[in-house]
């Protein structure tokens, strides 16, 4: 159990270092706690909620996967080399196509609802 604890903490401490170190994480959690005021005032379903948290939570996942990848690659190769050039650049991707889904998706399920309340 205190194996456990341990393990959450050093978690937890990586979640905190990632948002305060990495500035595209703080962009995404002021995106993630503006999309989820938002939801609170329109009336969604539990399922529309439930993508929005799943997307929310892909795209944290990612952000962080792509900060490991990065400080991983600095250190096995401090030196300019094109596979941590590729890396780096695919971890990125990765990011950003799960970036442009998560606006769509947003998009999709808080567009018509937000359309109506401000039409209303
Ligand atoms: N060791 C390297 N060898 C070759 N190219 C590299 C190397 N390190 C970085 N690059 C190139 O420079 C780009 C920027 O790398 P950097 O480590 O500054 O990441 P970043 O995208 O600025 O991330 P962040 O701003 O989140 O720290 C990479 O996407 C890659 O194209």
């Amino acid at each position: 159990m205190l194996k456990f604890i341990r393990s959450l903490s050093f978690a937890c401490s990586g979640i905190v270092l990632a948002v305060r170190s990495q500035r595209h994480m703080k962009i995404h959690t002021a995106a993630a706690v503006a999309v989820c005021l938002l939801g609170a005032f329109l009336p969604l379903t539990r399922l529309e909620w439930a993508v929005l948290l799943l997307t929310i939570s892909v795209v944290f996942t990612l952000e962080m996967v792509n900060t490991a990848i990065e400080k991983t690659v600095d250190l096995a190769s401090p030196g300019i080399h094109p596979l941590a050039k590729a890396a780096k650049d695919i971890a990125a991707g990765a990011v950003l196509v799960a970036a442009c889904c998560a606006i769509m998706i947003g998009l999709l399920i808080l567009g018509p609802p937000l359309w109506h309340f401000l039409m209303d």
